[in-house]
Formats: C-alpha cells, structure tokens, sequence
C-alpha cells in the first residue's frame, strides 16, 4: 500500500466519521426505522438462522429497530473480536455485555462458545464509506476483511450487507487487494445490490435507486 493511497482512505475517513457524527438525533431516529424496512425488504434477507449486526458507536446508523423487527426464526447475533478475527454470539436485550479493547460492548461469552462467520446467514456489516460498485471502507483495522476473506472463493453465504447514512456514499473507493466487496448496501432512502464482480447489479428488479 502506498503511502498515498493510505493518506487518501485516511482523509475520508475522518472526513466522513465527523460528518456521520453531526447528524441530528431527530434524524437518526427516523433514519434507523428506514433502514430497518430496506433491510427487511432485501430479495435475499434470510426468515431463520443467525443473522450479524453491530453495536452502534461513533455516529453509525442505529440497527435496533431492525432487530426487533427480525423474522422470529432469526437469530440477531453480534461481533466479538477474537484474535485477528471475528467471532459472533447471539444477543437479547437484558444479556450480559462486556466492553472491547475499542471501548464497544460484546455478548460476555466464552471463546468457545463464538460462532465462526460462516455460521451467519447474513451479515450486517458496519462501515465508514461505500461506493456504487459494492467497496468498503471501514474503521481501518481490517476486522471485516479479515474475517470474511474466504467470501473471495466461497459463496454465497453469508450475504454482506453494508448499512449506511446516505452521506457515506462515494461514487468510488480506491479498494486494497484484501478488500471484500459487499452484496448489497441499504441507507435510510436507497438500497443498491450488486453482483459477485461488485458491479451495480443491472438484472435485480429489487434494485432501487435514490
Ligand atoms: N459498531 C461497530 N462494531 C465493530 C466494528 C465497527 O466498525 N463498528 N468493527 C469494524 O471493524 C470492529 C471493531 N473495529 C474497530 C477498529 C477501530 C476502532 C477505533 O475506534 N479506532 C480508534 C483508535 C484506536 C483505539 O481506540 O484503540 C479511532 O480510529 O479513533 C474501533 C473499532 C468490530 N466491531
Ligand atoms: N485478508 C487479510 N489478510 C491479512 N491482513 C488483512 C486482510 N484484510 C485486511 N488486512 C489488514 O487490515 C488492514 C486494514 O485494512 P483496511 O484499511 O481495508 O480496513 P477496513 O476495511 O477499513 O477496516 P474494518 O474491516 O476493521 O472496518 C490492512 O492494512 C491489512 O494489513
């Protein structure tokens, strides 16, 4: 990576992480339920088995009201860092919580009680920025490139959905080699898929557009 190309992901990063941070209470409320129901709406979003989300920090858009609003038969899990990867663990309200080296609470489960990645029908992945084409930026320690690396060779499951404020879009992300680009993003007004080359998806009648 040159150090070019590391300064420019990190100036839209911060760029883009102050900006998501200003946003009004009010419109984060209503952005959550929005999201929630494009989530909902998505051709492929799973009616059973364990589906990953993330606990809101700095600013994301909030994934509470489409937890509660999941098909009964899903199971809403999330991530807890385990080595130099992602484990996941089902969460209910009122479940124990303990907080992470980056200050985020996690399900208080033994390691080996953690789900691999692919034990997840879908994911919910959270990021900084994304592009019309299906690339990720990210908080910049690599967590989700890491973990769901083998989506590069094995498909389909589990489906990556990046969730978003429409601000976070970019027409295009420089990508890295080990970037792993995503099936679809939903925001609170738009929700785009895209095909396993990450090119917008022309043959979904799903697809909509802002
Ligand atoms: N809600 C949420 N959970 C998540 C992620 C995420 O992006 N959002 N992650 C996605 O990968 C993983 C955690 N990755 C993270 C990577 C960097 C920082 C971070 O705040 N870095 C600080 C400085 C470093 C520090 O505090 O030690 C910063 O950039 O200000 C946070 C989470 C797993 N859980
Ligand atoms: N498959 C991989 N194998 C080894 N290292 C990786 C892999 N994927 C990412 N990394 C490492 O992670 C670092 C951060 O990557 P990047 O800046 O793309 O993270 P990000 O996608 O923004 O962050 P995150 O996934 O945590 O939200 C890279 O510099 C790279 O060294």
């Amino acid at each position: 990576m040159t150090d070019e190309f590391a300064a420019r992901r990190r100036q839209l990063r911060d760029r883009l992480r102050q900006q998501r941070r200003n946003l009004a209470p009010a419109l984060r409320v209503a952005a959550a339920d929005a999201l929630a129901a494009n989530l909902l709406a998505l051709p492929f979003a799973p009616q059973s088995g364990y589906v990953a989300g993330y606990w809101a920090m700095d600013g994301e858009i909030a994934l509470h009201a489409w937890q509660l609003q999941l098909p009964g038969q899903c199971i809403y899990c999330l991530p807890v860092l385990d080595g130099e990867h992602l484990g996941f663990a089902p969460w209910r309200p009122g479940d124990p919580l303990v907080t992470n080296r980056y200050g985020i609470p996690e399900p208080d489960v033994s390691r080996g009680g953690l789900l691999r990645p692919q034990a997840m029908a879908l994911v919910v992945v959270p990021l900084v920025a994304f592009d019309l084409h299906g690339a990720r930026l990210g908080m910049g320690a690599g967590w989700y490139d890491r973990s769901f690396a083998f989506r590069k060779n094995e498909g389909p499951a589990p489906w990556l959905v990046g969730a978003a404020f429409q601000l976070q879009q970019q027409d295009a992300i420089a990508t890295a080699a080990w970037d792993v680009p995503l099936d679809a993003v939903c925001t609170e007004t738009a929700t785009r898929t895209f095909n396993h080359r990450g090119d917008p998806d022309e043959t979904d009648p799903h697809r909509s557009h802002r």
